[in-house]
Order: structure tokens, then sequence, then C-alpha cells
């Protein structure tokens, strides 16, 4: 039995390094169910690779990572596949196939990881494209046929429509005008409600952190250097937070930009 307090994602002195470069230096964050976590830092500080880790699409050196009190840095592939379906995913560009319908899109995990029959499926599909503000019409589209906005909102009705336990968005508004991201916020606040999911959202786009974290957590040189309510994080009394925060080019980060 899971008691209450188990985190619903707990890392635990994650490690992982490509070649020479060490990009996680020993990552310890918890996620409780239900709660709202943004991760915040600069390019390149990886944001990505802990997302992969957690995903098992890359394998940490070391440390732990328990989904729901399981530690999944060993599962075997029939296991894996299992604890994925506990995940839905917003990709940084929606990554939608042309080459299938808007709905069909939407319905691709149903059909395919679920061997849901076709009409149900588009059903759903439809449903879920409504919870985001789309008219069923719009299933028939092409996602070519969308603008980057409306690609989104097809992006996350797909990554609510088997009603996961945990969402990952990764930089959910990035390319978006500042009143479309407003409006994908707002969606995402909604959407994660009403599914009563765990969100783990990466993003640089401070208004949108401000919107969906209950909590904020930054990381910086692989490592997680501050977390606290979304609230807190003006009065954080971290030089590192602070300077993010206001963008300011002056500060302890130093960014590594060289002669072309
Ligand atoms: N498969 C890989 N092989 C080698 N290096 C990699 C690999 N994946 C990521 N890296 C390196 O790890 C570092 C962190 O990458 P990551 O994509 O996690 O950054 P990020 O914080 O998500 O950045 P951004 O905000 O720009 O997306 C980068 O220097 C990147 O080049």
């Amino acid at each position: 039995m899971l008691s209450p307090a188990t985190p619903k994602i707990a890392l635990s002195g994650v490690t992982k390094r490509f070649g020479p470069k060490k990009v996680l230096n020993g990552i310890d964050l918890q996620v409780g169910k239900g709660e709202s976590l943004v991760v915040i830092g600069g390019s390149g500080t990886g944001k990505s690779v802990m997302l992969k880790c957690i995903l098992g699409l890359l394998q940490p050196d070391s440390g732990s990572i328990r989904v729901d009190g399981q530690e999944t840095t060993a599962l075997r592939p029939r296991e894996r596949e299992k604890m994925l379906h506990k995940f839905g995913m917003l990709f940084q560009g929606a990554a939608l196939f042309d080459s299938l319908t808007v709905w069909e899109n939407v319905a691709f995990g149903l059909m395919q990881g679920e061997h849901m029959p076709r009409a149900q499926a588009k059903e759903i599909a439809i449903a879920k494209l409504g919870a985001v503000g789309l008219t069923p019409d719009v299933g028939e589209l092409s996602p070519s046929e969308l603008s980057g906005g409306m690609q989104k909102r097809v992006g996350l009705a797909r990554a609510i429509a088997d009603e996961p336990e945990i969402i990952f968005f990764d930089e959910p508004t990035t390319g978006l005008d500042p009143i479309m991201a407003d409006v994908i916020n707002e969606l995402i606040v909604q959407c994660v409600k009403d599914l009563g999911a765990t969100a783990v959202t990466i993003t640089h786009d401070m208004a949108s952190a401000r919107k969906i974290a209950d909590r904020i957590a930054m990381i910086y040189q692989g490592q997680i250097i501050w977390t606290g309510h979304a609230s807190d994080i003006d009065q954080s009394g971290n030089p590192y937070v602070d300077q993010f925060v206001h963008g300011r080019a002056e500060g302890p980060i130093k960014m590594q930009i060289r002669a072309l």
C-alpha cells in the first residue's frame, strides 16, 4: 500500500554525464501527488535530460528515481511500458503527425497503446478537443492547417486523452504570443485540475511558471539549487534565482558565450 505521504515522483542523487560533460550532478527532487511543479533554469542546464531520465529514455549513471515509491532505474522493458502508461506528455513544438488528422493524433495512444476501437477513440478525441476549446470540425483537419497555438491545444488534448496520472510539459508556451501563451497556461491549469494529475513543467517563461506552478524548482549546473512555493519566488533570497527571474545579464550565473 502507498502511504499518502509517498511522493508521486522522487529523485535522489541522480547523475548523468555525456563523455566528460557532467550534466546532472546529484539531482534531489520530489513531486507530491496532485502537485504542479515547474522546473526553471537556463539553456543547457539539464532540464530535458532530467525529464528523459524519469521517462527512462536516458539511463542515469547513478542515483534513484521512484514513481509511486517504485524504483524505475532498473525496470525491464515490459515493466517500464506499464509504468509509462501513467504518463502523458506535451512536447515542445507539439510534435504532431502531419500524416494523420487532428483527431487521429489525439486518439493515437488510445488506438495504438490501449487498442481501443476507432469509433470509441474518436468520440474521446472529440471530447478532449472540446476540453481545450476546439470544435469537432477541427478534428478532421491536418495539423499543418493549424496555427501554432491550435497545435499546442491539440498536443494538450493528446496529452490528456488517456487520463494520465502524471503529465510532463516541455516548454509549453515557447513560440506563442503572450496572449495565446496565457490561454495555454489556463488550459493546462484547468486540465491538470480536472484530471487530478501530477504535473511537471519545464520552462524559461516566468509568466507561465507563476501561473502553472504550485512549487518552483531551479536547476543550475546539474543540481536543484532552490525550491519553494511559486508565491515565494520573488523573496527567494537566492541570487541565482533572482538573476534568472529578472532576466539580468549581471549576476552569479555566467553564460558560456564562445566567440564564433
Ligand atoms: N544525448 C545526448 N548526448 C550528448 N549530450 C547531450 C545529450 N542530451 C543532452 N546533452 C547535453 O546535455 C546538456 C543539457 O541538455 P538539456 O537538453 O537537458 O538542456 P535544457 O536545460 O533542457 O536546455 P534548453 O532549455 O535549452 O532546452 C546540453 O549541454 C546538451 O548538449
